[in-house]
């Protein structure tokens, strides 16, 4: 079913194009790895997604329903350093309070799997540690759309795969995932759909067995085969 509609979505800062011309739908019960190489515009997709940037122009539909109330309810997004002054239980008690549904006790219980101790500053955790608890509470909103920025970008490659089965575990099979990486041949095995970025246009949108099967080779092969092309053009 179709969650999310991009339409016609266009971004400049300044006078600086970033996004031109999106289009994307996002269905549910699938996972998106959103690619693309630095400044690419994929942070920036995430925050008009978030309804947290205006758009130049073009439209993003929850639902059929413009961005608000609902879609901030129900697409579950972190944005970096949100909890900053917080201690690690307040983040968790934070989110009780605010988001319907919210699985406490889950989170209580992967907080110390991760040996992320509750009573530390958010602050003050390594940038892996802090990566693990964004992708734990975020993991355990009730939410029709999960978005992960950069999920492990920080993390060491021991605990990466750890985290991959985090995700996968923990994914929820009605809602829609949005993964923004560039770390892509640790974490292709989960994506269940592909949309490659670049210069703020989309070059491919495509499902990602279809691909895997049809150039027989694998995503980040063929993600640099499509930026190189690019390139080259
Ligand atoms: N607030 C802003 N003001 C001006 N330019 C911005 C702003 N935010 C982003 N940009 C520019 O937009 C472009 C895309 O940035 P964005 O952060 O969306 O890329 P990204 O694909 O997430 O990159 P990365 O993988 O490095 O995080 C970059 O050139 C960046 O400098």
């Amino acid at each position: 079913m179709k969650i999310l509609e991009i339409k016609k979505l266009s971004k400049n800062f300044h006078n600086k194009e970033v996004l031109n011309d999106i289009n994307i739908e996002i269905e549910s019960g699938k996972i998106y790895g959103l690619l693309g190489v630095n400044a690419s515009g994929k942070t920036t997709l995430i925050g008009l997604i978030n309804n947290l940037l205006i758009p130049t122009r073009g439209e993003i539909l929850f639902n059929g329903e413009r961005l608000g109330t609902k879609s901030k309810e129900r697409i579950a997004y972190l944005p970096e350093n949100s909890l900053f002054m917080m201690r690690v239980l307040e983040s968790v008690k934070w989110h009780q309070y605010f988001f319907e549904g919210f699985k406490f006790d889950r989170a209580i219980e992967l907080l110390e799997k991760y040996e992320i101790s509750l009573k530390d500053r958010v602050s003050t955790l390594s940038r892996g540690t802090y990566e693990k608890l964004i992708l734990i509470l975020t993991l355990c909103r009730d939410a029709d759309i999960y978005v992960l920025d950069e999920p492990l970008s920080g993390v060491d490659i021991i605990a990466r795969e750890e985290l991959i089965d985090l995700i996968l575990d923990n994914y929820n099979p009605n809602s829609a995932m949005i993964i923004s990486t560039h770390i892509i041949s640790e974490v292709e095995r989960l994506f269940d759909h592909v949309i490659i970025i670049n210069k703020g246009k989309v070059l491919l949108d495509e499902n990602a067995d279809a691909l895997r099967e049809k150039q027989d080779t694998s995503i980040e092969n063929i993600f640099k085969e499509v930026i190189q092309h690019e390139e080259v053009i």
